[in-house]
């Protein structure tokens, strides 16, 4: 296959970064585009014709007419959370093609066993966007964090940021359509943290809540229910231990995640920018991605800038790493390579996001 037809499914924020990937790909364009809001579908399609070798997407006016287009190799699901089940389910009994999900791959406990007998012998390739993991900066503290730790005893993950950001219908505002803060936003961490240890967690310990943020809106008379900030603390084996920091009203700091992973020989550290259309012009360009090393002996940090390609910067809000993904998805749809972020690794990030949202909730240690 020289090139990969793909359909989109929603249209919102991130749908757009997914067009403006594709857009980059040379062997994939967006052929047809759905979302229930007809202007934004139609703003998408003229989106997807600005790639090189694309004309404008055609704009299905229902997922059934999205799957029943003929110009279809992938599908893209970008909807809200809490609506990628239903979603995934149509397609598995439809159009069985492959699928790249956005995450979480699901937000009910009881949604993961329908998952299982859904994709059971499915015969085509399914991945998770959970993208964290090919930022530059992360992707090089993956890679080695071995050789500078000796083997990771403690990994700290901070994620230092601006507020949920507004969104069509305020799905997000509400625990029942995101699966709850520790599941939207951090299943991300809790997949790194499984990709950097090399490890499965077994113990869950988390406090977090809702300090400030939202608190004066109002939907439908209803006060959003999302948690901003918490701590979580995930046990692996090996007597490995991770923690998670999420501050959500923190949109002041120089850089929005810190990575850091320690060892019997020393530290590395990564420093990952947030936005840069967040970034105030005023005070001059966006921070760098860095890495750092800190041996234990001899002592001496080592800190090395990790720039972003500015094309893969300016086509989305996550340090080039949706590119990455594309390029990795779209290959394994032409049948180069193999899945890298399964549905068995989406199911876990949700499983570890869940059991964090109950242990807060509870008080209580989760064992998983
Ligand atoms: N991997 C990552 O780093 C990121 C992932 N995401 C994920 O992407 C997904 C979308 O989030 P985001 O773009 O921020 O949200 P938006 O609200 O901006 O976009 C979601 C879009 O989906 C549309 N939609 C609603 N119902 C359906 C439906 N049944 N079928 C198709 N489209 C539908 C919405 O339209 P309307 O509501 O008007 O009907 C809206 O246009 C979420 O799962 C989110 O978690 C988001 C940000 C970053
Ligand atoms: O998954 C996510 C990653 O980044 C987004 C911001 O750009 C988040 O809000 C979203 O929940």
């Amino acid at each position: 296959m020289d090139m990969v037809n793909y359909g989109l499914i929603g249209c919102g924020m991130m749908g757009r970064e997914h067009i403006q990937n594709i857009n980059l790909l040379p062997q994939g364009r967006v052929s047809v585009v759905y979302d229930p809001v007809r202007d934004l579908a139609e703003s998408a399609a003229v989106l997807a014709g600005e790639g090189g070798v694309s004309a404008p997407a055609m704009v299905a006016d229902t997922l059934e007419d999205l799957l029943a287009f003929k110009d279809l190799d992938a599908v893209v699901i970008v909807s809200p959370n809490n609506i990628h089940v239903q979603q995934l389910r149509q397609i598995v009994q439809t159009r069985p093609l492959p699928i790249l999900c956005e995450k979480p791959l699901y937000t009910a406990p009881a949604d993961k066993a329908e998952l299982d007998t859904l994709f059971k012998g499915y015969a085509h390739p399914v991945w998770v966007a959970m993208e964290y993991r090919y930022m530059p900066p992360v992707a090089a503290l993956i890679e080695q964090a071995e050789q500078a730790t000796g083997g990771i005893s403690m990994l700290t993950i901070r994620e230092h940021r601006f507020p949920f950001l507004p969104k069509i219908g305020d799905w997000n505002r509400f625990n029942e359509n995101t699966g709850g803060t520790l599941v939207e936003k951090c299943c991300h961490f809790f997949d790194l943290m499984r990709v950097i240890l090399k490890a499965e967690p077994q113990r869950i310990m988390a406090s977090a809540g809702q300090n400030f943020n939202h608190v004066e809106e109002r939907y439908d008379g209803r006060v959003p229910d999302i948690w901003d900030n918490g701590y979580v603390i995930v046990e692996f084996d090996g007597n490995r231990r991770a923690m998670l920091e999420l501050c959500m009203f923190a949109e002041g700091s120089q850089y929005q995640e810190e990575i850091s992973a320690v060892g019997p020989k020393g530290k590395i550290e990564c420093l990952v920018p947030g936005p840069g259309r967040f970034w105030p012009a005023k005070l001059g360009p966006a921070p760098v991605p860095k890495l750092i090393l800190s041996p234990r002996a001899p002592k001496g940090p080592i800190e090395m800038d990790i720039p972003v390609d500015p094309t893969l910067l300016d086509a989305g809000d996550h340090n080039g790493s949706t590119f990455y993904q594309h390029q990795r998805f779209n290959a394994v749809v032409r049948g180069q390579g193999g899945v890298e972020v399964t549905l068995s690794d989406g199911a876990k990030a949700v499983q570890m996001g869940l059991a964090a949202q109950q242990s807060a909730a509870t008080g209580q240690v989760v064992t998983l």
